[in-house]
């Protein structure tokens, strides 16, 4: 069997230290270093939570690729180290599968061209788990059907980007169905200034941030008499690691940027 030598950046994080388990117990996988801005030179068993993973810590990018040259660079960490790091990943012909959430269009278009003039695979996944994608699918499918829509994603209040990645993807995979449409009454005013949230081709997405959520999402579509509503739940990041699992995976196998799991599962 051929082991696959995984970089995880962020392994401190609630994200990453998942991340950090489901490499250590599946056969196979090799967690050959991790990058962290913290402790660079040193060990992950130095960080409280590690004890036993004698696994080295770089705080550079470059330096850690060098020296571990590992097959893939899994980064869930904020969106501007997140974006570095997966450039640098693809110069180094490493390849990258990134949770983390916030890259813009400007980010996503940089990488496909930098993933073609190096000729291997990316992937974005805005949600690694499984029943986020069906439920962006399913909303998909509804907002064929559907023109009025409203999204409210709710979080965390430790999380950074508002709206969540996953809300972006969902607005962008309607978008790609649905019948432009300016939602509301016409001459509606906000008395409080973002009450009809954010707007994306008229569709509007509410981002509510309270401590005790993790990660969860509902999207509403309405029409005479009736709504449809679709939602999911992520009650703990384990929820996202099959989703990592098959991003690994698949991104050995391809050479061009696949941006969300839905263009990968079956
Ligand atoms: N795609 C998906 O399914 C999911 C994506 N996310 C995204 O993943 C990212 C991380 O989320 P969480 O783990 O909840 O956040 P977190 O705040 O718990 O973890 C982020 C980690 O990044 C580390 N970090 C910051 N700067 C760094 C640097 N220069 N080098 C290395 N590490 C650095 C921090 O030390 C921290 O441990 C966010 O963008 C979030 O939106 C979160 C959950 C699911
Ligand atoms: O920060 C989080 O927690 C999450 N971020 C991703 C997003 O922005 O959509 C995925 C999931 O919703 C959890």
């Amino acid at each position: 069997m051929n082991i696959v030598k995984i970089v995880i950046a962020g392994p401190r994080g609630k994200m990453g230290s998942e991340a950090v388990k489901l490499v250590q117990e599946t056969e196979g996988y090799e967690l050959v270093a991790v990058l962290d801005h913290k402790n660079d030179g040193g060990m992950l068993s130095e960080f409280p939570g590690f004890s036993g993973l004698d696994i080295p810590v770089f705080a550079d990018i470059s330096a850690c690729l060098k020296a571990s040259e590992p097959d893939v660079l899994i980064d869930l960490t904020t969106p501007e180290v997140g974006m570095h790091h997966t450039k640098t990943a693809l110069q180094y012909g490493v390849r990258p599968v990134v949770g983390t959430t916030g890259f813009t269009k400007e980010n996503l278009k940089e990488l496909e061209e930098l993933c073609h003039e190096k000729g291997i695979g990316a992937i974005i996944a805005p949600n690694f788990a499984l029943g986020a994608v069906l439920m962006m699918k399913f909303s998909q499918m509804a907002g064929k059907y559907f023109n009025d829509v409203e999204i409210i994603e709710m979080h965390h209040d430790q999380k950074l980007d508002a709206p969540s990645g996953t809300a972006v993807k969902t607005a962008e995979m309607i978008a790609e169905v649905r019948e432009t449409k300016v939602q509301g009454h016409p001459n509606e005013k906000e008395t409080i200034e973002g009450a009809r949230g954010a707007d994306y081709d008229g569709m509007h997405i509410h981002s509510v941030r309270l401590p005790g959520l993790i990660a969860h999402q509902q999207v509403m579509f309405g029409a005479s008499g009736q709504t449809l509503t679709i939602k999911h739940d992520s009650y703990n990041r384990a929820s996202f690691m099959s989703g990592v699992k098959i991003a690994v995976d698949t991104v050995l196998k391809i050479d061009t940027l696949v941006y969300g799991l839905e263009n990968i599962i079956e």
